[in-house]
């Protein structure tokens, strides 16, 4: 069944007084993949109704970065969301989401903001926030799903909603992946074969830090740095922006006798384009 694909907020106020139920939120910025779909999934098993918000939201790119060519797929976005049965999708143009350009009071994301991704891309959870807390005051959700691929922004929106008492409940959905461990992202459309050979290191440096947990922090930090050290001298090469191993809830770095969860954190750049991925651990007490 085809979804109601509402443009405008007056269109989106009156499929919402329609929809009956719970309603589950799955935010994204279009160009859907098998990643996308899983959460629609997740998001099907605890809601009557299911909306998707496919919206690339400027504020939280920066200059310099990938707006203008951010992959843009609607024709095949409405398509998958048929394919899941979702019953709306929303898609606003960017006069509908920030009528006379960028808004006069939007959110500060605050020191977990300015840690990890957030100091690769300054201003970026500021954006991010800004649209997610739109996103809900538009649509009004009961629950909201969200991929643990982007385990900061995870967790960044799970600390907006308990910060702000904002009344949704927030659900993370595990990492898709390509059957050769490369996280499912957008972004990877960009990569040639041989960047895409390349960026095989990141997950691969994460399967290397989770093998070796049971060494502890030091063992996992230094498990999977060696691989990133390798793909740094690969031709192309990876850059590496940052490898952390951090706790899950706050993204400042775990110490050497940490026991526990954490989440072990990489980015880095082949080519133009930047990729993350990231892998939860736990180190017995
Ligand atoms: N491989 C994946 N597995 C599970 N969830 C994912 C995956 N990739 C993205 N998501 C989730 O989908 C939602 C929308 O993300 P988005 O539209 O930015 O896709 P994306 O593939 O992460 O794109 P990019 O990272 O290139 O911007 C987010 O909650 C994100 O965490
Ligand atoms: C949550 C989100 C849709 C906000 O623009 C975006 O950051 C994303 O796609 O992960
Ligand atoms: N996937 C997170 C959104 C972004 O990269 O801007």
């Amino acid at each position: 069944m085809t979804p109601v694909i509402a443009t405008t907020r007056e269109e989106l106020a009156a499929v919402r007084a329609g929809a009956k139920g719970t309603l589950a939120l799955v935010p994204t910025m279009g160009a859907l993949h098998e990643g996308h779909r899983s959460l629609i999934r997740r998001a099907r098993q605890d809601a009557d109704v299911v909306a998707v918000s496919v919206f690339v939201n400027p504020l939280q790119f920066g200059p310099g970065e990938d707006l203008d060519r951010y992959p843009r797929t609607f024709a095949a976005d409405v398509e998958a969301c048929a394919a899941e049965g979702v019953d709306i999708v929303f898609a606003p143009a960017v006069e509908v989401m920030y009528p006379g350009g960028r808004p006069q009071v939007s959110l500060k994301s605050g020191p977990m903001g300015e840690r990890v991704e957030g100091r690769t891309r300054p201003g970026h959870f500021d954006g991010m926030l800004t649209v997610v807390l739109k996103l809900f005051n538009l649509v009004g959700p009961d629950l909201a799903v969200f991929g643990e691929k982007d385990a900061q922004q995870l967790a960044m929106i799970r600390r907006m909603v308990a910060d702000l008492n904002v009344p949704v409940r927030v659900v993370g959905a595990p990492t898709v992946r390509e059957p050769d461990g490369l996280a499912l992202s957008s972004r990877n459309r960009y990569l040639s074969a041989a960047e895409r050979t390349t960026a095989l290191a990141l997950s691969r440096a994460l399967r290397a830090g989770a093998d070796a947990v049971a060494g502890g922090p030091a063992a996992v930090r230094r498990a999977a740095a060696a691989v990133l050290d390798e793909a740094a001298s690969a031709e192309p090469p990876l850059h590496l922006d940052y490898l952390v191993l951090v706790d899950p809830a706050t993204f400042t770095e775990v110490g050497g006798d940490h026991a526990g969860a954490a989440v072990l954190a990489v980015a880095g750049r082949v080519g133009a384009t930047h990729l993350i991925d990231n892998v939860p651990l736990a180190f017995p007490g």
